[in-house]
């Protein structure tokens, strides 16, 4: 071996000295979207969203597409925390969010599966950067305000340069569906209003994560304005989401002994309409991030 060789093997054992104690907090917060996202891939049954059981209502993505987008967006969350923390404008975000889609993009082969996380989590990812940096107590409360008071004036006149073809805006002019967008520039009311609490009304009832996702994932289907029910469905699939979701929600949720057998009911039903709530499933993500990090997990 060289002395080289050995030179590098050395410095490659040597122990490292410890992560300054943000940049430790950058990479726990990156870990948590990441965990989340994977949460929700994995939870089953899901209505016409894909999973590790099956593709749901998608006939160009699976389990495995999921998996290598999320490993091509480990360093985005990392990074776009330390931008928020460093008190970016919302240009710089923006710049790592559309950095983000083209890694996606590449890593999927050109297929869409985490557009609305790269900007929901991306958002709170900045967020708890800045609370974090600000010395802002990490409650949801102060989250949502650090999110609104940093950047809601910009996420309010947000727009992407040759995004007019997108899905989103094309049936936001259409159906009058509010999407990402309106979600962000209000301060994510899905996630802070009805998929956080619906996620601790489960787990203070005694019951588990698994069925309190699946209780969020409802109660999100039943509020959003989900620009991609709206594309692939149209106002009646939009409508179809809302009143399965309620009707699960009234039945008491997975308060029900039969909930499962409705919950599978519904995703067959969606998988025959080919409908996809992909909005309200990135919003559970946001809504798990936004419970780990309000919970004492991060260092
Ligand atoms: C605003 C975005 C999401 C564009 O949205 P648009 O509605 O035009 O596109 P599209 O129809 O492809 O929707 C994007 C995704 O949003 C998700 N979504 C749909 N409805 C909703 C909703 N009501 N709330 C939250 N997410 C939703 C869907 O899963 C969908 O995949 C985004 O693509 C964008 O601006 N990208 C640039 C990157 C950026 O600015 N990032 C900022 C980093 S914080
Ligand atoms: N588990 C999941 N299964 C399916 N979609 C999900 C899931 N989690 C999140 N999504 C969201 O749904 C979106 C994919 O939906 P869809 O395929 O309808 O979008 P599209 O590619 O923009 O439209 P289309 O393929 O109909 O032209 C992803 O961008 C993602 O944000």
């Amino acid at each position: 071996m060289s002395l080289a060789a050995i030179a590098a093997r050395r410095a490659l054992l040597a122990p490292r000295p410890p992560a300054a104690p943000d940049q430790a907090l950058h990479g726990a917060v990156a870990r948590l979207a990441l965990r989340c996202l994977y949460a929700e891939l994995t939870l089953y049954p899901k209505p016409g969203l894909v999973s590790l059981v099956d593709n749901g209502s998608h006939g160009d993505m699976n389990a495995e597409t999921f998996m290598r987008s999320l490993f091509a967006l480990r360093h985005y969350f990392s990074r776009i925390c330390r931008a928020g923390a460093h008190g970016a404008l919302f240009g710089e975000l923006k710049r790592l969010g559309i950095e983000a889609e083209a890694r996606m993009l590449l890593a999927t082969r050109g297929i869409n599966t985490h557009r609305g996380a790269i900007f929901s989590l991306g958002l709170l990812c900045a967020a708890i950067g800045r609370a974090r940096a600000q010395g802002v107590a990490l409650t949801p409360a102060g989250l949502r305000a650090v999110l609104l008071l940093r950047w809601g004036e910009e996420l309010a006149a947000h727009t992407v340069p040759g995004a007019q073809q997108s899905n989103g805006l094309r049936v936001a002019d259409l159906h009058g569906a509010g999407g990402a967008r309106e979600e962000a520039a209000l301060g994510l009311p899905s996630v802070f209003e009805t998929g956080l609490p619906a996620l601790r009304a489960t787990l203070a009832a005694g019951r588990g994560l698994q069925q309190a996702r699946i209780d969020a994932l409802f109660a999100l289907m039943a509020r959003v304005s989900d620009t991609n029910v709206f594309h692939r469905g149209g106002a009646a699939g939009a409508a179809t989401v809302r009143e399965q979701a309620q009707a699960f929600l009234d039945a008491g949720g997975t308060g029900d002994p039969h909930w499962r057998e409705r919950a599978l009911a519904c995703h067959r039903l969606f998988v025959a309409r080919r409908i996809s709530p992909g909005g309200a499933a990135d919003l559970l993500a946001a809504t798990c991030l936004v419970h780990a990090a309000t919970s004492g997990t991060l260092p």
